[in-house]
C-alpha cells in the first residue's frame, strides 16, 4: 500500500514520469497529487505543452529552470545564456519600483500641467502663475539680497543677509551641477518662456525654484521675528510655488519634490557653515575698511 507521503509526491524525478500526460485522467488522480506532477514533468521538459507554460513564465523562473531541465540524463539541456544576458531578464526590485515610481510621475505631472499653455484648461491663471515663478527667480533674490546687505547699518543685519547670499550662491551652483549630471529633459508640454535662464534651466532635475523656495523659507522662518499669520504665509508662498512648476509643465512633480528636499538640506549646510566675524573674520574686516 502506497504511504501517504508517496501517494502526493508522485513518481521520483527521473523516472518515466514524462510519458504520462498531465490533466489525462491517470494524472490527474488526486488534486495536488495533479499540479506537482505536473510541474515535475515541465522540469523534466518532456511535456511541448509545458514549453508554453515555461515560456509564459516569469524571468526569475525561468532562470531557475535551467538548472533543473539539465537534472534528467535523457533531456538535451537548453544551452545557458551569458551571465549577464540571464541578469537582464531578471529585474531587480528597485529597477521597478523606480520605473513605476516614473510612470506614476508622468501621468501625474502631465494632468497637474493644467496652465502649460494658454489654452490649457486653467489657461487664464497662467499669468498669476507666471508671477509667482518671478517671485521665486534667483536674479530678483540674489539683487534683492546684495542691495539690503549694502544698505543694511546693523552688523547683525549684514551678517544674516551676507549668509542668505552665501545660501543663494551655494543652492545655485548645487542646482546647476545636479541639473548638468541628471539631464532630465523638462516635460514635453511646457512652453520654454521663462524670464533669463541659463544654458542648464533646460534641464528639469531638480527644480531650482522649489530649492530656493524651501531654502529662503527656512532662512526666514529662523532669522526673521515674523508673526504666526507671516509664517503661515512664507510656508504657504513656498508650496505653491513648488505646485505652480507643475501646473505650468515646467516640471515632473519628482524634480520639486527632490527640490524641495534639496533646498531643505541646503539650509542646514548653511547653518552648519554660518558665516561669522568669527570663523571667516577677512570677509567683515574688509568690509569695515569700506
Ligand atoms: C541664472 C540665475 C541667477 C537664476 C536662474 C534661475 C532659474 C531660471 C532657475 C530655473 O528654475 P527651475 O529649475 O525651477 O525652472
Amino acid at each position: 500500500m502506497p504511504s501517504p507521503r508517496r501517494t502526493i509526491e508522485g513518481r521520483p524525478l527521473g523516472s518515466s514520469g514524462g510519458s504520462s500526460v498531465p490533466g489525462s485522467p491517470a494524472h490527474g488522480a488526486g488534486g495536488g497529487r495533479f499540479e506537482f506532477q505536473s510541474l515535475l514533468s515541465c522540469r523534466a521538459g518532456a511535456d511541448p505543452a509545458c514549453a508554453r507554460l515555461r515560456a509564459s513564465d516569469s524571468p526569475v523562473h525561468r532562470r531557475g529552470s535551467f538548472p533543473l531541465a539539465s537534472a534528467g540524463p535523457a533531456q538535451a539541456a537548453p544551452a545557458l545564456p551569458p551571465e549577464e544576458d540571464r541578469m537582464n531578464l531578471n529585474p531587480s526590485f528597485l529597477g521597478i519600483a523606480l520605473r513605476s515610481l516614473l510612470a506614476i510621475d508622468l501621468w501625474l505631472s502631465k494632468k497637474l500641467g493644467v496652465c502649460a499653455g494658454e489654452s490649457s484648461a486653467w489657461g487664464s491663471v497662467r499669468p498669476l502663475m507666471k508671477l509667482l515663478e518671478i517671485s521665486g527667480h534667483g536674479i530678483p533674490w540674489l539683487l534683492g539680497t546684495l542691495y539690503c546687505m549694502l544698505r543694511s547699518d546693523s552688523w547683525a543685519g549684514r551678517e544674516v543677509l551676507m549668509n542668505l547670499l552665501f545660501a543663494l550662491l551655494l543652492d545655485l551652483l548645487m542646482v546647476a551641477v545636479i541639473k548638468g549630471l541628471v539631464r532630465r529633459r523638462r516635460p514635453a508640454h511646457n512652453q520654454m518662456d521663462m524670464f533669463f535662464t541659463v544654458s542648464v534651466d533646460k534641464y528639469s532635475f531638480p527644480s531650482g525654484h522649489a530649492t530656493r523656495a524651501a531654502l529662503v523659507s527656512r532662512f526666514i522662518l529662523k532669522h526673521l521675528v515674523l508673526a504666526i499669520p507671516l509664517r503661515v504665509l512664507v510656508v504657504l508662498w513656498a508650496f505653491v510655488l513648488g505646485l505652480s512648476r507643475v501646473m505650468l509643465g515646467r516640471h515632473n512633480v519628482t524634480d520639486v519634490a527632490f527640490g524641495f528636499f534639496l533646498g531643505y538640506m541646503l539650509y542646514s549646510i548653511v547653518d552648519y557653515c554660518w558665516l561669522s566675524p568669527h570663523n571667516v573674520p577677512v570677509l567683515f574686516v574688509l568690509w569695515n575698511h569700506q
